[in-house]
């Protein structure tokens, strides 16, 4: 499989299994199924409540002998109400518990907002608390400490823009090495891909087949006539078409799954490959359209609306 080269020569394969909505109870299934399948890289978040299932699931699947530790990728984030030097290596050590691990291969800041001990998704204003009082230049030196312990081999972000980047590198002694956002044909974010390639940032591309946003057939990846078009002429499906976009960009591929056979449709995108004038007919459908689009942080007279998070 392709991988994604860090700086101490350290390799990610460039396609991972995400665990975004998968419900406890199947999440073990995915997971397991996955390693079986071929997938050493599986994205985590303590927010998405379900790593101690994917760490049973990891544990059996290193008990039976499919793979040892060394040979899987595991990232997991920080959620925002652990931001602050002192909370951080708490929060990883958690998560770490659940994930049954001594280690992550990447640890990431999941939001460049901070609000309260305790709070999942804040409903007032006061449970925010303002940058200027948890700087993210701050939050940043607690990864520095879990990298620096041997707690996580690498460090970066999420949903971080260029002027959230810029603040981290311009004071930092660890530099980051990944950037996780939201990245498909409806939002390329080539102008930040171009800025983190620029300063040996990885990126790493969510919701890579549209988050099973169905509502609108406009706004369906999957449903989409050229995506469509590329995949009957490549005997492809339209997934595959959309994850080998990415991995050709040279990004990295988390899509989420709970059922088999679309596990191993989404893995056996490594075997194709696309032609110049496909990737190009492909650049052409950009809308700048979120389906993450942070509309889940906006409340009564509070810091943020989702157009602030993105253009802070
Ligand atoms: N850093 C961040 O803030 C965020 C990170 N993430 C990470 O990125 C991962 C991927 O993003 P996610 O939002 O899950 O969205 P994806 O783009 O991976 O889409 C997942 C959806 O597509 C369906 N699906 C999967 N494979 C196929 C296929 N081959 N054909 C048709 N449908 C398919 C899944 O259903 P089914 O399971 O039934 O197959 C699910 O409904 C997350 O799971 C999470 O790990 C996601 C959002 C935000
Ligand atoms: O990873 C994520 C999945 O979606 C959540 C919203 O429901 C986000 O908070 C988070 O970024």
């Amino acid at each position: 499989m392709k991988t994604l080269q860090f700086r101490n020569n350290d390799e990610m394969p460039i396609l991972g299994l995400g665990t975004f909505r998968s419900e406890p109870n199947e999440v073990y299934a995915s997971v397991y199924e996955a390693i079986k399948i071929g997938y050493r890289h599986i994205d985590c978040a303590s927010v998405y409540g379900n790593e101690k299932e994917v760490g049973n699931a990891i544990a059996d699947a290193i008990k039976e002998g499919i793979v040892t530790r060394e040979d899987l990728w595991i990232t997991s984030k920080l959620w925002s109400d652990s931001h602050g030097r002192e909370n951080v290596i708490p929060a990883l050590q958690n998560t770490l518990n659940d994930l049954q691990l001594e280690y992550l291969d990447l640890y990431l800041i999941h939001w460049p907002i901070a609000f309260k001990k305790g709070v999942e998704f804040p409903k007032t204003a006061e449970e925010f608390i303002p940058l200027e009082d948890k700087p993210l230049t701050d939050t940043w030196k607690g990864l520095e400490d879990a990298l620096e312990q041997g707690l996580t081999k690498h460090i970066g972000m999420s949903n971080f823009n260029q002027n959230h980047l810029i603040d981290i590198i311009d004071h930092t002694k660890h530099l980051p090495e990944m950037l996780q956002v939201e990245v498909h044909p409806f939002l390329q974010q080539s102008e930040l891909l171009e800025f983190a390639k620029a300063h040996r940032i990885h990126m790493t591309a969510y919701a890579p087949i549209g988050s099973g946003a169905n509502d609108d057939d406009d706004l369906n990846l999957l449903k989409n006539k050229t995506i469509n078009d590329i995949a009957t002429a490549n005997s492809m499906t339209a997934a595959q078409v959309l994850l080998a976009w990415d991995i050709q960009r040279g990004v990295s591929v988390i899509p989420k799954s709970v059922n088999p056979k679309r596990l191993q449709e989404n893995f056996d995108t490594i075997h194709f490959e696309l032609q110049e004038d496909d990737m190009k007919r492909i650049e052409a459908l950009d809308k700048h359209h979120r389906f993450i689009d942070g509309t889940f942080w906006e409340v009564e007279n509070g810091p943020y609306t989702a157009d602030s998070i993105w253009n802070a």
